[in-house]
């Protein structure tokens, strides 16, 4: 049974359509990214999911709940875009805080802030907190209490680039011991490896909703190769390759998926001339833009 089943939800304000349509489901241990534009509606859904923002048609069922009800909250932790803690609190008294509130043992807080890389800070007042360490103070009460489903709003915005990759293997951990987890975010690459299903929303409608492979399959792009060579060689390459020279020792080529492995035999069979080959499939950026693209199409 899904966690998280959001079935044709639609959001208006007043004859404004925010949200239209939208199924989607979240499994436990699954990680979801839900993807779009500025406006796209990704806040509106998680404040649906939350029981802050009313349903205007559809349903949503969190964990065999109604959204907002005592029994989804408990079950459900949060991190929202724009997170703020009490300044005049230490980060341990903060999360002690929230370890009462959810009826956690303040020993399992004080092992969070040491996952989350803080225990040398536990006992800094907040406000000398930077940002990257208050939303791993974030990150730790989410995670308090194992919640059954967790909604990250904008998680990784402030986090430098080794304090993300921690971060997401706090995610992974999570999803690991069963949560289901939706995030949204706006930081492409770093979603590619890190969650299991992307879900694109573009004006309010889902225009995708798979895994990256099927994403790829569906859009079907085409696939990048660069092949170098070295200076001498690299004209007769390009010739009997074709393609496109980038600079004086390698060329850029592109194909559509089903013909790869003609490609990369062809790029083989010229033997020892051929240094150095990268192939690089649709990235999550091209993919996103094509499946957002496709919606405005046909509008
Ligand atoms: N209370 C409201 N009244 C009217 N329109 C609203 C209200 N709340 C949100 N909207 C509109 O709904 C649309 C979706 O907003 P939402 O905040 O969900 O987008 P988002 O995908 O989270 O964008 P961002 O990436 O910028 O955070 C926007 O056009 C916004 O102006």
């Amino acid at each position: 049974m899904p966690a998280l089943k959001i079935e044709h939800v639609i959001k208006r304000h007043g004859t404004l359509e925010t949200v239209s349509d939208v199924s989607l489901n979240v499994e436990p241990g699954e990680r979801v990214a839900l993807l779009g534009h500025n406006g796209a509606g990704k806040t509106t859904i998680i404040k649906m999911v939350l029981g802050l923002m009313p349903i205007t048609a559809g349903s949503i069922d969190v964990l065999g709940h109604a959204p907002g009800t005592a029994a989804a909250r408990k079950q459900t932790g949060y991190l929202p875009e724009s997170v703020a803690f009490h300044g005049a609190l230490t980060g341990r008294e903060q999360l002690h805080h929230f370890a009462r509130l959810k009826s956690t043992s303040l020993k399992a807080a004080d092992d969070l802030l040491e996952r989350v890389g803080l225990a040398h800070a536990a006992d800094r007042r907040i406000r000398t907190y930077s940002k990257g360490m208050r939303q791993r103070i974030g990150l730790a009460q989410v995670v308090l209490g194992q919640p059954k489903l967790a909604i990250l709003d904008e998680p990784t915005s402030g986090l430098d680039p080794v304090s993300r990759h921690e971060f997401y293997d706090i995610v992974e951990e999570l999803a690991n011991n069963g949560s289901a987890v939706m995030l949204s975010s706006h930081a492409l690459t770093e979603l590619e490896l890190r969650t299991d299903r992307i879900a694109i929303l573009s004006k309010g409608q889902l225009v995708a909703n798979d895994s990256l492979q099927k994403l790829r399959d569906l859009a079907s792009l085409p696939i990048k190769f660069k092949v170098t060579a070295s200076n001498d060689t690299i004209e007769g390459v390009n010739q009997q390759l074709g393609g496109k020279r980038v600079n004086c020792q390698s060329l850029e080529l592109m194909c559509a998926p089903d013909q790869k492995i003609g490609v990369l035999s062809a790029i083989t069979a010229l033997g020892p001339v051929v240094k150095d080959v990268d192939v690089t499939p649709a990235s999550l950026e091209e993919l996103y833009r094509h499946f957002s693209n496709v919606e405005e199409q046909t509008k």
